[in-house]
């Protein structure tokens, strides 16, 4: 047998004098100090050979100038076929060790071997059903029963559902659960804790890893608990460690590990424990063992003073008794004070048993190793996370109400509310052509031709009448004002979004300025306008009337031509618009913002769905849980997004029907690849939803980064305002962003017909696949690397 000589440990042999006081023990501590420490052998073949080996584990949190040092040089050895209870005050970092054994979290330095291998890396079965992990959460489906829960993780672990159901049955009898067709989140605290441990009993691991099984169970359900586990450590095959508040439950355990301050303060046998330190319980040893640590540390700091003051400093009676041939010490982990170190006599109890030299996990090889790290996603793996997530998706009926009912509301709001004309704005006229009794704004005029049919001499009168009448078929709610400056006054109010002065011999002039536009004096052409003032604050607005305006005039103009049997082309401006190339004759802007507002709907549908889903999963410990189990991130995306597109395929569906069928908008170009890039797209945004997931730790970062990242995408996607307006940086910016290309190739779909062969139309599905794969290989190695 050998011990770690890089541990800083030291044996135990100076702290056996029964009438030690505490000056004599900061002698000794200080003279062990100074001593040299002998060198003892330790191998990797020993450590390998443990259940769990730990050597100078350091651990810290928190900012590098300021961490919060949870391990700090911890030593631990869990031999096979032990129960190891792992004690120690809240917050002393039980979890944080038992998740680095587990894999899920790293250490700072130091080494962990688990089961004859490296957490994480091949051999070590770590990740993977070797290993039986309680988290301290319950970590458990709410959605589904106890045996659903029981068939999940018996498929993960390679079980098939006849040999769950035969287990569900023991396991239900022995930690007294309920009925196993209830809910989980129907039961209560204690009985979803007893559900979790279930879980990791299921499928009899060789390591079982539990984090406080036995909170909230009463003292008789607490007894056949350890008892059980008493009973499947016998044969050897199977290892504990188990963390508890309750101290002396783990008399039963054949090791215990005191751990305070980042080290232990001791490893050894409850027995030999209490009967070392005269204590009554265990809870005597851990407070006499912490006062000797607090002596160890005095000179460093004098805060823990008092205490120690208090309490009697422990007596060690015999200290032969614990005197331990080098040949006998097993690997020494167990540590307290300054470098002061205790033997693991005790363990011999366990290690007997054990001791037959297993054989050693093959090495590994070089050649193996890069297939082994590819671990392609296993079937088994892959059936039960399907089936998790179809059913946590479809038994939650409200969650898909809303993922159904929100993309159909959303098209049927956007097909109402966007692009459609505004009508009815008031527009101020002050006609000064008609008598001030006139109190009608559509004042009456001459239908028939104001051209003399023998002289050919116009005389147009009224004309102001006619043009009001053609404005009001565009604009119905003209409101006459007597003069410009009541009508200025009212409109600063807000009582008409324009303003149209003619002038009072408007007709004459305009007639006088076509007729003999040579000698019109600049006065006969000021009257001969409409005098126009604009409401400038809502710019689409100001457009659609400035528009109205201008082509009621011309339809006027247009009008009084055809009245008189002249060609109706006229009097218009000689710019005519023919059929367009594409689209239709009258813009219509749903229809331009429709393919961006479609893909918007799927892609952000889709980041909440995912984030939400992964986001809860992972608070709620079901994620850390499924990844100890051997499940890989891979297995996890890929399950979500095979479950997903479910979904997705009836929202895009769902969203082209009432858009296309409903609403009418412009589809002439081929349906098919119009529904391929809406899927693709929410494929992305599912992907994107992933690393929103990844990054965030709470649900309410991950609804910042995804509302942060929605209102950068809609305004430089080109949804709102065409790329080619913005800035040059941002036009580089908007290039790169998933919609944009994705946009303007189903723009051109859709409303220029364009097909797949088109640049512009495949370069939206190259760019969306691209990101896609982007995306979801930054989950992937987010929930590989990202650990704590
Ligand atoms: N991700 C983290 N980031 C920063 N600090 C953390 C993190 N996880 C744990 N800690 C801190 O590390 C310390 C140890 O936490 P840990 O959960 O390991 O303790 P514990 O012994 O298991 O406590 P308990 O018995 O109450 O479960 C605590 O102070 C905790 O606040």
């Amino acid at each position: 047998m050998a011990y770690d000589n890089q541990g800083a440990t030291i044996s135990m042999e100076d702290v056996r004098d029964p009438d030690i006081t505490v000056s004599t023990i900061q002698e000794e501590i200080a003279a062990r100090r100074n001593r040299m420490l002998k060198p003892q052998k330790s191998t990797v073949a020993s450590r390998r050979q443990q259940a769990v080996c730990v050597r100078r584990a350091h651990k810290k949190y928190g900012p590098t100038k300021n961490p919060n040092v949870i391990l700090d040089g911890l030593n631990m050895t869990v031999p096979k076929g032990a129960i190891y209870g792992l004690l120690g005050a809240s917050g002393c970092g039980k979890t944080t060790l038992l998740s680095c054994i587990v894999g899920r979290r790293r250490l700072n330095s130091g080494e962990i071997w688990v089961l004859g291998g490296r957490p994480g890396g091949p051999g070590s079965g770590v990740p993977g059903p070797r290993i039986g992990y309680m988290p301290q959460e319950v970590a458990l489906f709410g959605e589904f029963s106890i045996r659903e829960t029981m068939i999940y993780f018996g498929w993960i672990a390679g079980m098939t559902t006849k040999e769950v159901d035969e287990k569900v049955d023991f396991l239900v009898s022995l930690l007294q659960l309920p009925n196993p067709t209830r809910q989980v989140k129907n039961l209560s605290g204690g009985q979803q804790r007893r559900v979790s441990l279930s879980a990791a009993l299921l499928h009899d691991p060789e390591l079982l890893i539990l984090d406080e099984p036995t909170v909230g169970v009463d003292p008789v359900l607490r007894q056949s608990i350890w008892d059980h586990l008493v009973e499947i450590t016998k044969g050897g095959r199977t290892t504990v460690i188990i963390t508890t508040h309750y101290i002396d439950e783990t008399k039963q355990a054949n090791i215990i590990g005191l751990m305070r301050g980042g080290r232990f303060l001791a490893e050894e046998s409850p027995s030999e424990l209490m009967s070392r330190y005269q204590a009554e319980s265990l809870e005597d040893v851990f407070l006499k063992l912490s006062v000797l640590q607090n002596m160890g540390k005095r000179r460093r700091s004098s805060i823990l003073a008092d205490v120690v003051e208090k309490v009697e400093i422990p007596s060690i009676p015999d200290p032969t008794a614990i005197d331990i041939e080098d040949s006998e010490i097993g690997e020494i982990s167990g540590e307290f004070g300054d470098n002061v170190s205790m033997s693991s006599k005790g363990r011999g109890i366990v290690t007997e048993k054990v001791t037959a030299v297993e054989a050693l996990p093959p090495e590994e090889k070089p050649t193996s190793r890069y297939l082994e790290r590819i671990k392609p996603m296993k079937m088994h793996h892959m059936e039960a996370l399907i089936w998790k997530n179809f059913w946590s998706l479809f038994r939650n009926y409200g969650l898909l109400t809303f993922i159904i009912g929100l993309p159909l509301s959303q098209m049927i709001l956007f097909c109402l509310a966007i692009g459609h004309y505004p009508v009815g704005l008031p527009i101020g006229i002050v006609n000064n052509e008609v008598s001030p009794n006139d109190t009608d704004v559509l004042c009456d005029y001459s239908k028939s031709c104001p051209q003399d049919p023998d002289t050919w001499e116009w005389n147009l009168t009224r004309f102001s009448c006619r043009y009001l009448n053609f404005l009001s078929q565009r604009q119905n709610n003209l409101v006459l004002f007597p003069t410009k400056e009541i009508a200025m006054t009212e409109s600063a109010k807000g009582k008409a979004r324009a303003v149209l002065v003619f002038p009072s011999n408007f007709s004459a002039s305009l007639q006088e300025r076509m007729r003999d536009p040579r000698h019109a004096d600049p006065s006969t052409i000021a009257k001969s306008e409409i005098e126009v003032h604009m409401d400038d604050t809502d710019k689409q607005v100001e457009w659609m009337l400035n528009r109205d305006i201008q082509l009621a005039f011309m339809e006027t103009a247009e009008d009084l031509t055809t009245s008189c049997g002249l060609p109706k082309r006229m009097m218009s401006i000689p710019v005519r618009f023919h059929k367009p190339i594409f689209g239709l004759e009258i813009p219509n802007f749903t229809d331009f913002a429709g393919p961006g507002v479609i893909l918007t709907i799927i892609f952000f549908l889709a980041v909440a769905l995912t984030s939400g889903a992964m986001l809860a999963e992972r608070n709620e410990g079901i994620l850390e849980r499924s990844l100890v189990s051997g499940i890989t991130g891979t297995e996890i995306l890929f399950s979500h997004v095979l479950v997903q597109m479910l979904v997705m395929v009836v929202q895009t569906i769902t969203v082209l029907l009432i858009g296309f069928l409903v609403f009418n908008l412009t589809i002439t170009g081929p349906v098919l690849w119009v529904v391929v890039l809406t899927l693709i797209n929410g494929l992305c945004g599912m992907t994107f939803g992933f690393v929103v997931s990844c990054i965030c730790d709470t649900e309410r970062t991950a609804t910042y980064l995804a509302l942060g990242s929605f209102l950068p995408m809609m305004l430089l996607c080109g949804i709102i305002w065409p790329v080619e307006g913005m800035h040059m940086i941002l036009q580089w910016i908007s290039f790169v962003l998933p919609l944009t290309k994705s946009t303007e190739s189903l723009r051109s779909m859709l409303q220029r017909g364009w097909s797949i062969t088109v640049p512009t139309v495949y370069s939206g599905f190259i760019s969306t696949t691209v990101w896609i794969i982007v995306y979801l290989s930054v989950s992937i190695l987010l929930i590989k690397f990202k650990k704590g």
